[in-house]
């Protein structure tokens, strides 16, 4: 029996790393393998990933939709060939990559063997402008689902909800819409084939060019940051950002790493793990449209945050 491979798709920051974390905490026995792909040089989805350990594999330095579709059929045939082999795969995109690219690339017959995509889920934050609808990239992650999944319900308004179901069914959207707090989707109708039932292979769909519309820029650093430099920082930063995540020390709080996450124009920290050795302690990762934020405006803003830096 081929391997179900589940592709999670949707816009930078959209939830998509939150359902994967929490389909893999609800395995419930299942040996599900995890890839996970960033738009840039640091991949801290894996580290963000709960528990990553040999089930979760990273792939980094790009998005898999264009530069890197040797990397992925690689790293699947090396999931498949592990014993036990994983009774599902998943695969989580960057927010940048059209899942049409993808889908293609699992139609490599070597792969199509082994392992076939059985859901294409597109995670959706339901606090998105309604006119971001009409973003081919956006459109594209949506018309590529079988499910879309609305996360961020519990921070959006009322009748957002029923907003967001019209706004997308009016796109002419195919899918299923289903709420999805905090990642939580049922497990059976991201997998819903039997064992004895064999997902059936799809249309890859026309070629796209990649998409060339956003940057990455890392920041890296030793030093302890201070949170209120921080938060100015990031209110410098935040208008010319799309995303931007995170794992550094505080002044406040040595010897424990926080998880940074801006998204849809929403900073948060949370506590992370102890700092690991052999990586840089403070590493961030932001991601913006082209040409709007030079590697030189960061490092100025970010170095400001650090103890004994600019302003201190
Ligand atoms: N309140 C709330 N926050 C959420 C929900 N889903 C995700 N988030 C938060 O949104 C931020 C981004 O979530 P991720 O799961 O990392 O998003 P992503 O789509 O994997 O991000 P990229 O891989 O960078 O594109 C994090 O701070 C999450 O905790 C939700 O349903 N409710």
């Amino acid at each position: 029996m081929p391997v179900p491979i589940l592709l999670v798709t949707g816009f930078l920051g959209a939830g998509k790393t939150t359902v994967v974390n929490h389909l893999l905490a609800h395995a419930g026995g299942r040996r599900i393998a995890a890839v996970v792909n960033d738009f840039g040089a640091i991949n801290i989805d894996a580290e963000l990933i709960a528990g990553a350990s040999d089930g979760v594999v990273s792939l980094s330095n790009g998005c898999i939709c264009c530069s890197l579709e040797g990397d992925l059929l690689r790293t699947l045939a090396t999931l498949l060939r592990r014993n036990p082999r994983p009774d599902y795969i998943v695969i989580e995109t960057s927010g940048v990559a059209d899942p049409a690219d993808i889908v293609r690339n699992l139609m490599d017959p070597v792969i199509l063997r082994e392992a076939l995509l059985e859901t294409v889920l597109c995670v959706m934050d339901a606090a998105t402008p309604l006119a971001a609808l009409d973003d081919a990239l956006l459109r594209a992650q949506l018309r590529a689902a079988d499910i879309v999944a609305l996360s961020k319900l519990d921070l959006a308004d009322e009748g957002t909800d029923v907003r967001m179901r019209e706004a997308i069914r009016a796109q002419r959207v195919p899918a299923v819409v289903v709420d999805a707090k905090h990642g939580e989707i049922p497990t059976a109708l991201l997998f819903p084939a039997g064992v004895d039932r064999a997902p059936a292979p799809r249309e890859p769909g026309p070629k796209r060019p990649a998409e060339e519309r956003f940057e990455t820029l890392s920041w890296t650093s030793e030093r302890p940051i201070s949170l209120p430099r921080l938060q100015r920082a990031i209110g410098r930063l935040a208008p010319k950002l799309a995303r931007a995540k995170g794992l550094f020390e505080t002044v406040e709080q040595p010897g424990r790493l926080t998880v940074f996450q801006f998204a849809g124009g929403r900073a948060t920290l949370a506590p992370g793990e102890a700092p690991a050795a052999g990586v840089p302690r403070n590493r961030i990762v932001f991601i913006a449209e082209l040409g709007v934020l030079s590697k030189a405006e960061l490092d100025g803003i970010m170095e400001a945050c650090v103890a004994g830096g600019e302003g201190s």
